[in-house]
């Protein structure tokens, strides 16, 4: 489904990927952990060419994106949805709006437009919040709108750079149950870059371990699943007393 060859990428004399070779396979959920630096955001972003790699190819869907003309990569570009940490809305925009774009950017059939819109709002269960602004919205919100946007043109594969990072626990147990179900229900094959092991753990079946521009080791686990967050105040005020007693 994706597959790198021998991939680098410099900016002036900083190395950030190097010679990175790899292969997704369809209906995966692939995790991308490392440190800080590691290059992580830089090998996602070559995926969909936001990054132009210096050296190597890059294929998605059996196509070389670093091959195609400008009309062939945004035809591909189409099967490749992808979700940032800052969630990249449009701020006057409204919901609606925002995923509507994406179709008029597509040239996706007018007449069926607004049936796709309220699809993809429904999808992530932000129906209520079409005629809203970002601004308007909490964080989990808004990261919805930006999938129910990266879904619309019925992406093969969803590229997703630190979806999480800007979340507190429960909405990022909620965005992960999104991510699950669309690769469960939709069958799109989702990379997570995060650095945040939980995250990584909980629904990835790979991972690939980055260190200094490169791929230090690539790792099969069975997802350990999303933990269930208890958002009560009595949790809460438990998990303060249990902290302070274990302290005395
Ligand atoms: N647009 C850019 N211009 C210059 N240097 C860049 C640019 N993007 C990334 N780099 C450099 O490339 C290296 C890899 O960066 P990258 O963002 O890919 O790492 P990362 O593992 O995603 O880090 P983080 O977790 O902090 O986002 C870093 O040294 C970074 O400073």
């Amino acid at each position: 489904m994706i597959r790198l060859k021998q991939v680098s990428k410099s900016y002036s004399k900083e190395v950030a990927v190097q010679s990175v070779s790899l292969n997704i396979h369809k209906g995966e959920v692939f995790g991308i952990i490392g440190a800080s630096g590691a290059g992580k955001s830089t090998l996602l972003r070559m995926m969909n060419l936001l990054e132009v790699p210096d050296e190597g190819k890059i294929e998605v869907t059996n196509q070389e994106l670093t091959s195609l003309n400008s009309k062939g990569l945004r035809q591909v570009r189409q099967s490749i949805g992808m979700i940032f940490q800052h969630f990249h809305l449009v701020a006057n925009k409204t919901v609606y709006e925002n995923v509507f774009v994406s179709l008029e950017l597509a040239r996706f059939p007018k007449n069926k437009r607004k049936a796709r819109v309220e699809e993809c709002l429904h999808f992530v269960g932000l129906e209520r919040f079409k005629g809203k602004y970002p601004a308007q919205l909490s964080g989990g919100q808004k990261q919805r709108v930006a999938i129910a946007r990266a879904l619309a043109n019925n992406p093969q594969v969803l590229l997703c750079d630190e979806p999480t990072s800007s979340l507190d626990p429960n909405t990022t147990a909620e965005i992960l149950t999104v991510l699950k179900n669309i690769n469960q229900t939709l069958g799109v094959t989702i990379v997570i870059v995060s650095h945040e092991m939980d995250v990584i753990k909980s629904v990835c079946n790979r991972v690939a371990v980055m260190a200094d521009g490169k791929i230090y080791e690539t790792v099969e686990q069975q997802p350990v699943g999303i933990p269930q967050i208890d958002n009560s105040p009595q949790y809460f005020v438990k998990q303060l007393k249990k902290d302070e007693s274990s302290h005395a």
